[in-house]
């Protein structure tokens, strides 16, 4: 009998919509671990990680306050494919222990959501039982960071679309999809995800 919460990621490129989606699915009581936020909160407070990345990137990683220097940090990496491997390098196995230890504390749930931009990419999917992939039309996704992100111009947007797997690719990792397109409603395909996410959980305990 196996009574672990099933993991599940939620994965999609820049502006795609996972976060929108990932707080559709807490409305439901599904706890969530947004990989991206903890990923910041980890850099500002592990202190390993913070001399690996001031060893890397030089003391302008952090303000003369101690602050993440997101803005410097962006700038720096995501012109530039060998400075991204060199941040995620860094960041990754922080992450990882986290997830762990957060996932460990969630376990009477039926299942719990990772979200994050790079699940593919990393090769963290491995390690989870479900993939869901959030899915936009480019433009979309472009128009919607730039209403979102005032401090990103197109060059940088372009630039971070560049650093990550394009949806095909992604797709074929993932159980399932959803469409945040105009055309197609979200809160009837989380409804979905979540019924089948839910049946494959006691199933699995059943067995
Ligand atoms: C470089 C940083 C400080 C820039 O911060 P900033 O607030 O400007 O951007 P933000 O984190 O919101 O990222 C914007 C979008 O870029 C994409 N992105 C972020 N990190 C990466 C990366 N390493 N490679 C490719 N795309 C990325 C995501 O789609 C993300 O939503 C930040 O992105 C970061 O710390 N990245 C490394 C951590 C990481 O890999 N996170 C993603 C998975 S855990
Ligand atoms: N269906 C939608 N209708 C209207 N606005 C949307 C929709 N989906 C997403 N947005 C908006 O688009 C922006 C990007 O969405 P969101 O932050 O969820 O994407 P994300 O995939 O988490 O992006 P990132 O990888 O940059 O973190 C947000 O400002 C969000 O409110």
């Amino acid at each position: 009998m196996n009574k672990r919460a099933l993991l599940v990621g939620i994965t999609g490129g820049i502006g795609a919509g996972k976060s929108i989606v990932a707080r559709i699915f807490t409305l439901l009581g599904v706890p969530f671990y947004a990989a991206d936020d903890r990923a910041k909160v980890l850099m500002q407070t592990d202190e390993a990680l913070r001399e690996g990345i001031q060893a890397a990137f030089g003391r302008e990683a952090y303000t003369s306050a101690g602050e993440l220097n997101r803005a410097y940090l962006a700038a720096t990496v995501f012109h530039d494919e060998a400075a991204t491997k060199r941040l995620n390098g860094l960041v990754h196995p922080a992450v990882g222990r986290d997830f762990s230890a957060w996932s460990e504390a969630h376990q009477a749930h039926p299942y719990v959501l990772k979200e994050a931009a790079l699940l593919v990419e990393s090769g963290s999917y491995k390690e989870l039982d479900s993939l869901i992939l959030v899915k936009s039309p480019l433009v979309v996704r472009i128009n919607r960071i730039l209403a979102r992100d005032p401090q990103r111009d197109l060059k940088q947007i372009n630039a971070i679309i560049d650093r990550q797997l394009p949806d095909e690719e992604k797709a074929r990792f993932a159980e399932f999809i959803i469409k945040n397109t105009d055309q197609k409603a979200l809160i009837p395909q989380v409804l979905t995800v979540d019924a089948q996410l839910r049946k494959k959980a006691a199933e699995r305990i059943s067995l």
